[in-house]
Formats: structure tokens, C-alpha cells, sequence
């Protein structure tokens, strides 16, 4: 048993939380709980549930050059990020049994839980595929990204049927590419504002509307992966589907090409100022469900090329919950705004049950910060495999220990608990052992 004591909660209570540490739950929360084995001082520090990343690509198999399981899943564990849930545009692509299987057995590097999701082209194996624990169907790419996994509106009507009668949640990217806008494809290669351009906010809107519509016809539970606009946020809630918001088209837009470059070139592209603006009001007043950060990591070397040949995507596992506890802290958002965003509305979509607050009987998956201990995010301090952050320079809260199932997997050098047996010390702290499992069994 461990008692983590005195811990403030984000709806601000100020609690003891007693961790059965051997069977990986959390055994009472309350303020009169009676002390047994070890236990922890949290006076003055946050409690939070463990951040459920509904959306990350950590590479494997395939791009192992980019990132593997084990350095996207200690960057998320350095983040507070609990759980992930992986992407299929793989190498092969999650989209049958075998290519599931082999990701599986990637996926035992882990170190925090993960589900993995399955994909779909035109040569997928939905018997195989559903006879796995997938958590998902999804990404559904409507429109080619990394990986041109984009499909016809036949097949994605196809996979939404079988995705429903699976009980399976479809997760889309929707972006039209009839509404991206070919003029801008004239604009210079270092003419980086052109990717925004050429990427319509009208492309994604009309993907939303008509994902949400099919989704509607099937009755299917549709969440839209990565809305950058206040429009597919709109469409999305409208069309009675769920979205995510990364922190990417949260913090960044338009305006910061000229300092990132190809490393602002992700899919959909970054906004305007004023729809980044527009975008995180929907995130503060709850319209938009859930931050899920699309970790897309990819080498410094790839990224040295034009605006039209760069790889799209940015990393972002490690830095999400740092940059939205910052926000708390700057109170732009509420401690319960972000508990909900990162933990109890992912779990609740996508159906972990288990997971996704601090509550009797939950899973231990736990994340203790001290709120007011901001520092400035550096690419050189993250442990992801690709080195680099396009949020370099900005403030971030970390945290000083993270908590999966019970397990310490990160504790930084002020953490008060150290990882029992940990793997090894990297330049701010130390990993616990890869205790990462499959969420669906
Ligand atoms: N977002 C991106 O720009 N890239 C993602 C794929 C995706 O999410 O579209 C990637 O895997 O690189
Ligand atoms: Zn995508
Ligand atoms: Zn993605």
C-alpha cells in the first residue's frame, strides 16, 4: 500500500489517496484515511487522473527512425501521459491481423497501457482485424496524410457499418482534398503560410459534415480526430459526433511559420489566429471533448526540405499536459477543465471505464505536480526519439512523478518517490520499468 498524502484534487479537495500497489487501483480517496506502508507528503501539490492520449503515432513498425514504443512511450510517461492510443499508418498498416499482431508485440516495450487501433484501405481484413482487441477504428484518412492511407466515401461508409456493428468508435480525418486549393500549390517552397493555404479550413469543415452525416445514417459513434478550425468543431458537435483539439493548432498558428518552418507542416495544417483564438474558447467552455496531441514524430533531416516536400506532423505526447496545466495555471483554464479533457473524457469515449479519474476502485494511473513549478520546454530535454518540439522556448508545468497502474514509470529529481528498480536515469529524472499493457486485454 502507499499513501499519497494531503494531495489537492482538480476540483480542489484536499485529500489522502491510499494505492493498493500490487493490484494497480486505487484503494480509498478521502481526508481521514488511516496510514498503512509507505506514504508520500503531496502538501501542496496536484493529484491528477493519468492523460488518455486518444491519438499518437509512435512509428512501429516501420519507421523506427522516427520513434519506437519505447521512446514515445517514456516521452508520454515524462509527460503524465498514462495511456495512448496508436494510429495505423504504420509500415505495414494496422489493417489486418498479422500487421496487428506484429504491432502487439512491439507495443510490449511500453511503458505506459496503450491501445491500438486498426486501419482501413482498400485491401483491409475487417474479420481479422475485429478478431483482435482493437480499440478503434481509426484514423479513417478521407484525405491522403502521412502514410496516403486516404479513402473513397464507399469504403468509409463500408468500415462505419462494420465499426458499429463491432461497438467499435470511428475516428476520422477529415479533410476534402476537392476543397484544397491548388493556387496555392504555386507558392514558393519556402513560402511556408502556403501549406495553410493549399489545406483548406473550408476542406476540413465539408469532411466533417459529410463524416458526421454518414456516421448519422449508421448510427455510429464518430469522433473527429485533430479539428483545427472552429467550424469542424461546430460541424462535429452538430452532426452529434465527439472531436479533439491538439495542442499544436491550440498554441500555434499562422503567425509562427516564420520561426518553425517545415517543423509547423502537419496535417490539417495550422490556422489563423483568430481561429486558433476561436478554437481554444470550444476548448474552455467544453465544446470541443477532448486535447488529444497527434504525435507525429519525424527527424530533422526530413524536415530539411521544401514547404512541399517536408513530412507533415510534429511531436507533442510529452508537452501537452505541461502546456494545458500552464494554461491552469495562468487560469485560462480550470484544474477541472483540464482533468476532463485529458482523462475523464477520452476514457469515456473511447470506453475505459477504469480509467480517467482519481476515484476509489479506478486503475492507480496518476499523475502529482506541483502546479505553480513552470519551466521553459526545450527540445533537448524531451525523450522522444526525434529531438525536437515546435513548442521550443514556450512554459510548460511537468510532472514530478507519474503513477501507471500503481507502478512508478517517470519520476523527476524532485519527485518523492523514485521508481523501485528503475531502468535508468535520464538528464531530469528516471524511468520505472516498461509496465505499458493493451487496454482492450
Ligand atoms: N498529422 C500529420 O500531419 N501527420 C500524421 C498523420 C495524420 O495524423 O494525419 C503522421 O502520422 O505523420
Ligand atoms: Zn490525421
Ligand atoms: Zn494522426
Amino acid at each position: 500500500m502507499l499513501t499519497i498524502r494531503n494531495a489537492t484534487l482538480a476540483d480542489g479537495r484536499q485529500v489522502d489517496v491510499r494505492i493498493d500497489t500490487s493490484a494497480g487501483r486505487i484503494a480509498g480517496v478521502g481526508s481521514t484515511l488511516t496510514e498503512s506502508g509507505d506514504s508520500i507528503d503531496a502538501t501542496g501539490k496536484l493529484l491528477l487522473p493519468g492523460m488518455i492520449d486518444a491519438h499518437v503515432h509512435f512509428r512501429q513498425p516501420g519507421f523506427d527512425h522516427k520513434e519506437t514504443w519505447e521512446t514515445g512511450s517514456r516521452s508520454a510517461a515524462a509527460g503524465g501521459v498514462t495511456t495512448v492510443v496508436d494510429q495505423p499508418n504504420t509500415d505495414p498498416p494496422t489493417v489486418d491481423g498479422d500487421a496487428f499482431d506484429r504491432k502487439a508485440d512491439l507495443a510490449a516495450d511500453s511503458y505506459v497501457d496503450y491501445g491500438i487501433n486498426g486501419g482501413v484501405t482498400p485491401d483491409w481484413d475487417p474479420d481479422e482485424l475485429f478478431d483482435r482487441p482493437v480499440l478503434a477504428l481509426g484514423e479513417v484518412f478521407l484525405a491522403d496524410s502521412t502514410g496516403e492511407m486516404g479513402i473513397e466515401e464507399d469504403l468509409f461508409r463500408e468500415a462505419v457499418e462494420r465499426a458499429t456493428d463491432e461497438y467499435r468508435v470511428v475516428t476520422v480525418h477529415a479533410e476534402d482534398a476537392d476543397l484544397f486549393s491548388e493556387a496555392a500549390r504555386e507558392r514558393d517552397g519556402d513560402d511556408y503560410d502556403a501549406w495553410s493555404a493549399y489545406r483548406t479550413a473550408e476542406a476540413e469543415a465539408a469532411a466533417v459534415e459529410r463524416a458526421v452525416e454518414i456516421g448519422a445514417e449508421a448510427d455510429a459513434s464518430i469522433h473527429v480526430a485533430h479539428t483545427s478550425t472552429p467550424e469542424g468543431v461546430d460541424a462535429a458537435t452538430a452532426g452529434g459526433a465527439t472531436c479533439e483539439v491538439t495542442p499544436h493548432h491550440l498554441f500555434l498558428s499562422r503567425e509562427d511559420y516564420d520561426e518553425l518552418g517545415t517543423f509547423g507542416r502537419m496535417n490539417p495544417p495550422l490556422r489563423s489566429e483568430d481561429r486558433r483564438e476561436a478554437l481554444f474558447e470550444r476548448v474552455a467552455d467544453g465544446t470541443v471533448d477532448m486535447v488529444a496531441t497527434d504525435h507525429a514524430p519525424h527527424t530533422r533531416e526530413e524536415k530539411d526540405a521544401s514547404v512541399w516536400d517536408a513530412p507533415s506532423g510534429v511531436p507533442g505526447v510529452e508537452t501537452a499536459l505541461p502546456l494545458l496545466l500552464e494554461e491552469a495555471r495562468k487560469e485560462n483554464l480550470s484544474y477541472e477543465r483540464v482533468r476532463d479533457l485529458t482523462a475523464a473524457n477520452p476514457a469515456d469515449v473511447f470506453g475505459l471505464t477504469r480509467k480517467g479519474a482519481v476515484e476509489q476502485g479506478l486503475i492507480a494511473d496518476l499523475v502529482l505536480v506541483d502546479p505553480d513549478d513552470s519551466s521553459e520546454i526545450r527540445g533537448e530535454d524531451l525523450h522522444s526519439k526525434c529531438g525536437w518540439t515546435p513548442f521550443e522556448g514556450m512554459a510548460g508545468v511537468f510532472p514530478e512523478l507519474t503513477m501507471v497502474r500503481g507502478s512508478v514509470v517517470w519520476a523527476d529529481e524532485e519527485s518523492p518517490l523514485v521508481p523501485p528498480g528503475g531502468t535508468d536515469e535520464s538528464a531530469d529524472g528516471e524511468f520505472g520499468d516498461p509496465v505499458g499493457r493493451n487496454v482492450r486485454g
